[in-house]
């Protein structure tokens, strides 16, 4: 069975530059002390509306770009623009939704959604309205005043979600969004991605250790290298959309995609 429906580029290539980018990363090199060099000359683009994957050996630098389109970090070289301008911090067009939730304990489900909005100085009554519509949208309509000790894993991400998505982001951030959740769940968040992605029509960027979650959910999928990381290969699965999960497994062109990425990445973890 041949990849013809998956298309892959060794390098960034002209047939690779998004037609309406959202973010671009423009030389981008990233080196931590002396001589740990995380990033090494990234650039690429991600489209509008896409959502995009992070995928490669541990240590290979998924982070640490995810964190520079933050804004979070500073790259050594390089620069990275959204929307035309260059990033200098953390800007509200970028959501991060960070690997451990980062909930307030002690906050209920609706000031932890709300806060980003608190934060812009939203009026209490239109944040609440706000921030309960997207908790309704992220499945947890009903729990605004638990609290996060209340919920599972996978509730507390999607508060964090919510939260995300209720500042009004073009662009959300997330580091290993499913890392912590079961397989349910994961199945359940992955589908409501691809409804917020179409609803919204947000721009995702997402690091994942997963093969399987990447090709399964990515418009794109950016494949580093380790140290020093670079873009390794650029894939683009074809995987037909909306198909429903028992059906991907015996997929021919996911299941050729996955191998083909397990091949180019068994070379750095044996
Ligand atoms: N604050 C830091 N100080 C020094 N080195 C760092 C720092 N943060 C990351 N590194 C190093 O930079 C490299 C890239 O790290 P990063 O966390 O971006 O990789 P990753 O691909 O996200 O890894 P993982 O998949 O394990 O989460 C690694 O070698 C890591 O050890």
């Amino acid at each position: 069975m041949s990849l013809a429906l998956a298309k892959t580029y060794e390098e960034p290539t002209p047939v690779t530059k998004p037609s309406n980018p959202i973010i671009e990363v423009r030389g981008v090199s990233k080196v931590y002390g002396n001589d740990v060099v995380a990033l090494d000359n990234i650039n690429i683009a991600f489209e509008t509306g896409h959502l995009t994957s992070l995928l490669g050996p541990s240590g290979c630098g998924k982070t640490t770009l995810l964190k520079i389109v933050a804004g979070l970090l500073q790259p050594t070289a390089g620069e990275v623009l959204v929307k035309g301008k260059p990033v200098t911090g953390p800007g509200p067009e970028r959501a991060f939704v960070f690997q451990d939730f980062a909930l307030m304990p002690w906050a209920s489900v609706m000031d932890n959604a709300a806060f980003g909005l608190k934060m812009q100085g939203v009026p209490r009554s239109e944040r609440e309205d706000k921030a309960r519509h997207y908790i309704a949208e992220v499945g947890l309509a009903g729990f605004e005043k638990k609290y996060p000790h209340e919920l599972s894993g996978g509730m507390r991400q999607r508060v964090g979600l919510a939260r995300a998505l209720a500042v009004n982001a073009d662009v959300l951030l997330m580091d290993e969004p499913f890392s912590a959740v079961d397989e349910q769940t994961r199945r359940k968040f992955q589908e409501d991605l691809f409804r917020l992605r179409e609803v919204e029509k947000k721009t995702f960027l997402f690091v994942t250790h997963s093969i399987e979650e990447a090709v399964y959910v990515s418009d794109r999928i950016i494949m580093l290298s380790p140290r020093p990381g670079r873009i390794s290969e650029i894939i683009d699965p074809a995987i037909p959309k909306g198909i429903n999960p028992d059906d991907l497994r015996r997929n021919d062109v996911y299941l050729d995609t996955v191998e083909q990425i397990w091949q180019g990445i068994r070379k750095y973890v044996e």
